[in-house]
């Protein structure tokens, strides 16, 4: 089973592309024939070119509206097709591309689609090509993956076969099952890609936001687990039209496409399925348990001002390193870090971004099993030399260049931090604040799906379909990814210009990702009153945001009003509701956010950011910032 990409899905010029698609390790190419029209070269030596990168043409396409033209038109659409059969001969492929007619001018009617298809198959057969018929999901006669299906079959010619595509059976709501009744012989070739789920023309949504399997909300596995049923053995081929990876890094859409695939084909794996196809052995998609740690990279004078700020939330200094410049301050089962060396990782990610979370450490079950499965995803590995007494915690590259360590409960890992660091007397009871409850990450509205894919093929974790939410400077495109159990849960959120508040924390920052650390409480009046006292100063929230939550007529009056006294908002699904209260912005605009979820809320209160993130545009427009 090999790997394949349509040249549609990355951008570039052809030599860009088949650079990116051959450095990435796929197998084949699927052409386009506006690659072929805009090289400088004939179709033949398009055909040597790939051969030169490794490349197999595994089909040429596209070839639209052929089937079920009236006399008149008809003779023209065989010719029309004929003369493809040419450029593929000369291309050295065998396998033609027809999608389903969408023609005003064709006419429906199974048995006349079958007679084209059965006299194509001649003229075919005659040049040695093959005829893969694909439903497209807007077709007017042929629509599904069934409709087209029922044509090939009639056909019956050995030269003509059918092309599934996952976005025309998913997205258009197929059922799958029904490919399982297709004989693998007469399935020529299989598309994959996602798509997100949201109410639009499919014809639309179809050229413009597809997406690599596992950066979308369709089910490719139950799809592939379908094809797979029905004997395939060809090659798993993306093709993804998509705006967005039309202006993209050719490099890193070509990984991700890789990335997806393997992914996908180790969840096939996992069903018990026999795959022929060099696949790396990885261990399980891995399970997060929660945030282990927060890093922060500052300078000695904004360590201070930080360090300040986490007694205020009611942090203890808890720790110093054995040998680097690095304290630890603890609350709960929190940990955050903050590193002032003026060498090594944490001083590089200081010098790019100023005082920013330089590195995450993520509590899972192995963490050599996680490095394991990171490295066989393509992940980048990250190690620097370590100082004397420290532990090797294995460790990867995340957002923006961050770093994100694998820490676990093991006899070596589980004891790290008594092993790296001497223990200070607590100097503070506290303020109730027992883990972290989300991270967030910010990021270019590009980078969304890249991390997307990035977090949910490494780890175990369901993710929400991508919203929009106001800032009175722009949009913000933000989903969440969250292990089932809610140990984990982290917000990423994609912008497009520097006007919205998360924008400018990128622009301001040089890219740094997590722009607010969320902390939980159980009882968020009690660590807001302890916070006050300790002289915490809360994000202030719009009067007129009380007057309209108080108007919807969910809390009782005593509660609203302390709601108003400590600047908390209000959210609640039908699950349980959410209390949330932010601090004041620093440096480049990060924030730390203390949270109540009561019963089993789930969000992460989205009805509220507008009025949050105005909050914080506000005070951003009448205070200078101090710098963290
Ligand atoms: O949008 C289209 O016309 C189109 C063409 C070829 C395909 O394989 C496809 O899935 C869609
Ligand atoms: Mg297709």
């Amino acid at each position: 089973m090999k790997t394949s990409i349509a040249t549609v899905s990355i951008s570039g010029d052809l030599i860009e592309k088949l650079t990116a698609i051959s450095n990435a390790g796929f197998d084949g190419i699927e052409i386009f024939e506006q690659d072929i029209i805009t090289f400088d070269g004939s179709p033949r030596q398009v055909g040597e070119l790939a051969k030169e990168f490794g490349l197999s043409i595994d089909l040429f396409q596209p070839v639209r509206d052929f089937e079920g033209m009236p006399e008149g038109l008809r003779q023209k659409a065989f010719d029309r097709v004929e003369r493809k059969f040419d450029l593929l001969q000369e291309l050295g492929t065998d396998l033609l591309l027809i999608s389903s007619s969408s023609n005003p001018k064709a006419l429906g009617g199974v048995d006349r689609l079958a007679a084209d298809f059965a006299e194509l198959g001649e003229l075919a057969a005659n040049r040695d090509v093959r005829i893969g018929y694909e439903a497209r999901s807007w077709g007017t006669y042929v629509s599904s993956h069934l409709d087209a299906w029922e044509v090939v079959r009639r056909a019956d010619h050995p030269n003509v076969g059918i092309i599934l595509d996952s976005f025309h059976t998913l997205a258009a709501g197929h059922d799958v099952d029904s490919i399982r009744r297709i004989p693998g012989d007469k399935v020529f070739h299989v598309q994959l890609s996602d798509a997100p789920n949201i109410e639009m023309d499919l014809e639309y949504l179809s050229r413009h936001f597809r997406s690599m399997p596992g950066e979308g909300d369709l089910d490719i596995v139950s799809f592939l687990d379908a094809v797979m049923d029905t004997g395939y053995n060809g090659p798993l081929s993306l093709e993804i039209l998509n705006d967005q990876f039309r202006g993209g890094n050719p490099r890193i859409i070509a990984n991700d496409g890789q990335r997806s695939l393997i992914a996908s084909m180790d969840a096939l794996r996992r069903r018990g399925r026999e795959l022929t196809v060099d696949l790396p052995d990885m261990p399980a998609p891995v399970a997060l348990q929660g945030v282990e740690f927060v890093e922060f990279a500052a300078d000695e004078a904004e360590a201070k001002v930080l360090g300040g700020m986490l007694k205020t939330l009611g942090f203890a200094h808890a720790g110093q390193h054995i040998s680097k410049n690095v304290n630890l301050y603890r609350q709960g089962d929190i940990n955050i870090v903050i590193n002032t060396e003026q060498e090594g990782y944490a001083y590089s990610a200081y010098v790019t971004h100023g005082t920013c979370v330089c590195d995450v450490g993520l509590l899972v079950d192995d963490a050599q099993a996680a490095k394991t499965r990171s490295n066989a995803l393509g992940a980048n590995l990250f190690s620097q030399r370590r100082g004397a007494g420290e532990l090797d915690i294995p460790a990867v590259r995340g957002v923006g260049g961050s770093v994100l360590h694998l820490l676990d409960h093991g006899a070596e890992l589980g004891k790290v931090w008594e092993a790296e660091f001497t223990q200070l007397d607590a100097d503070t009871k506290g303020a109730g604040l027992t883990r972290i409850d989300h991270l967030a990450e910010s990021m270019k509205h590009e980078e969304l799906l890249t991390w997307t894919l990035f977090y949910s093929t490494i780890f175990d974790l369901d993710r929400t379909p991508i919203t929009d939410v106001a800032d009175p400077g722009g949009v913000v495109h933000s989903r969440a990814l969250q292990s089932s159990d809610g140990a984990f849960r982290l917000t990423m959120n994609g912008v497009d210009t520097h006007r919205t508040f998360a924008g400018r924390f990128l622009a301001d920052s040089f890219g740094s990702s997590v722009q607010h650390v969320a902390f939980g409480t159980d009882d968020i009046f009690a660590t807001a009153q302890a916070l006050a006292d300790n002289g915490f100063e809360a994000l202030p929230i719009f009067e007129n945001y009380y007057a309209d939550l108080d108007a919807r007529g969910v809390l009782d009056d005593a509660t609203m009003d302390r709601l108003k006294q400590f600047n908390i908002m209000y959210d609640e699904d039908d699950q349980g509701g959410y209390f949330q209260m932010y601090s004041k912005p620093y440096g480049n605009g990060f924030f730390f956010e203390i949270v109540q979820r009561t019963g089993k809320y789930g969000g992460y209160g989205a009805p509220n950011a507008p009025y949050r993130t105005a909050a914080l545009k506000r005070l951003a427009r009448d205070i200078s910032i101090p710098t963290m």
